[in-house]
């Protein structure tokens, strides 16, 4: 077979059974760290992370000055005033970080690390006590549970398992430093106490890898278009405005902003593929379509199936000129392909392409209408063609 031929026969055959890996419940790789997941996901994610980070934070910082009714009644009197200002060092240490967590709506990293200081927080604030006043606290039932209740606090938060293990060993970290400190670190009271924290450890990172991969499951059921295993509309859209805000604020800013490409698709006279094949053949048209355009875009542009026939691709960051020859590779590689009817007949199929940049001063509606019109402009010019809206009106060239 020749290479063309063999190539146009995998591309045939290429097409992928969207049931399977999409919908899979999501796997460990998925929840080791982030980065299988898509940008809008991890915005979903920062989202969850920061309203329980609001109400757990909320509840350690009204704990820590509430505790000292324990400490009146647990500690000897000569420790209650440096207990005292420690706690409301530890109160004014949390309510920093939950004034950091409620103006980082979005920022997942910066959440991220509010998050270690207000788990860590406590930690150190416990690991001083005991380096302290270890004689007198190991006693205090509340006290030696506060790293306990930090780590089992983790499984509270739909963190990756980096992120939690991350955490939960420097909670382990001041632990060590602090049972060495007093000796006890060889006892078998360390012994024990190494021992709940790591199991409570290992517990919770089972917690969030369930809580990561339902998330995960259920915002690519939501996110997902089924015949294809692209993205829908909806999901599109809402991450084409995100990108959008962040290009108006560079632009506002003065800094460097790069541009927003789109391409629209629309397979041509696919009515009649579907009249004359069926609905089934017209389906894998369809898919092997999507296939062609993960093929030849990039891992961070956006591809999307826009409506029924109908794709759409976001490209950021991405010079005209390139997004030209993208779609030029995408309008050639669609011509070659095929899918087989019934009969064994191959069935080929066309595409138009309208392109497009998204100007400066413009809201989102006007690029995507003049997308969408150069797209038409495409189809009236004879289809299996593009057409760039940036030219001057009449002088806009075909190509094809
Ligand atoms: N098989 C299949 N067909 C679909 C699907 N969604 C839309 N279609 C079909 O796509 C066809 C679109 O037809 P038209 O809008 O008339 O356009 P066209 O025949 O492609 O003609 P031009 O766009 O003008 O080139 C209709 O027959 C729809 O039924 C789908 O999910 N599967």
């Amino acid at each position: 077979m020749a290479r063309d031929e063999r190539r146009r026969h995998q591309l045939a055959i290429r097409w992928k059974n969207p049931w399977e890996p999409q919908w899979m419940p999501a796997s460990l790789r998925d929840t080791i760290n982030n980065r299988y997941h898509s940008r809008d996901f991890n915005y979903a994610r920062s989202e969850y992370l920061r309203t329980r980070m609001l109400f757990v934070g909320l509840v350690f910082t009204l704990l820590a000055p509430l505790w000292l009714l324990v400490d009146y009644l647990l500690l000897p009197v000569e420790l209650m005033t440096s207990v005292a200002y420690g706690r409301l060092g530890l109160m004014l240490v949390l309510l920093g970080v939950l004034y950091a967590a409620w103006n980082s709506q979005h920022k997942l990293s910066r959440l991220r690390n509010s998050l270690a200081a207000m788990m860590l927080a406590p930690a150190l604030f416990y690991g001083y006590l005991v380096i302290m006043y270890g004689d007198q606290l190991n006693s205090l039932v509340g006290y030696s549970f506060i790293p306990l209740l930090i780590i089992a606090f983790l499984s509270v938060f739909p963190l990756t398992l980096i992120e939690s293990f991350g955490i939960g060993f420097l909670v382990l970290l001041t632990q060590v430093i602090a049972l060495t400190l007093t000796g006890e670190l060889t006892t078998a009271y360390g012994w024990q106490d190494l021992w709940l924290l790591f199991t409570l450890l290992g517990i919770s990172l089972w917690a969030n890898h369930s809580q990561v991969s339902a998330l995960l499951r259920l915002y690519r059921q939501a996110s997902m278009d089924s015949l294809t295993g692209l993205l829908n509309r909806g999901i599109l859209l809402k991450q084409l405005e995100q990108l959008y805000l962040e290009h108006q604020k560079q632009r506002d800013s003065k800094e460097p902003s790069s541009p927003i490409t789109l391409l629209m698709f629309d397979l041509d006279r696919f009515k009649k593929v579907n009249d004359t094949y069926g609905h089934s053949i017209g389906d894998q048209a369809l898919q092997v379509f999507a296939q062609i355009l993960r093929s030849e875009l990039r891992k961070n542009d956006l591809v999307a199936r826009y409506g029924g026939e109908e794709f759409m691709a976001v490209l950021p960051g991405t010079p005209k000129q390139d997004a030209l020859e993208v779609a030029e590779r995408i309008r050639a590689q669609c011509e070659q392909a095929f899918v087989l009817a019934h009969d064994g007949q191959r069935v080929h199929f066309t595409t138009s392409i309208g392109i497009t940049q998204v100007r400066a001063q413009e809201t989102l509606e006007d690029a995507l209408k003049r997308v969408d019109s150069r797209l038409y402009m495409a189809k009236h010019q004879g289809r299996n063609c593009y057409v760039d809206a940036d030219l001057p009106p009449g002088t806009s060239p075909v190509y094809s």
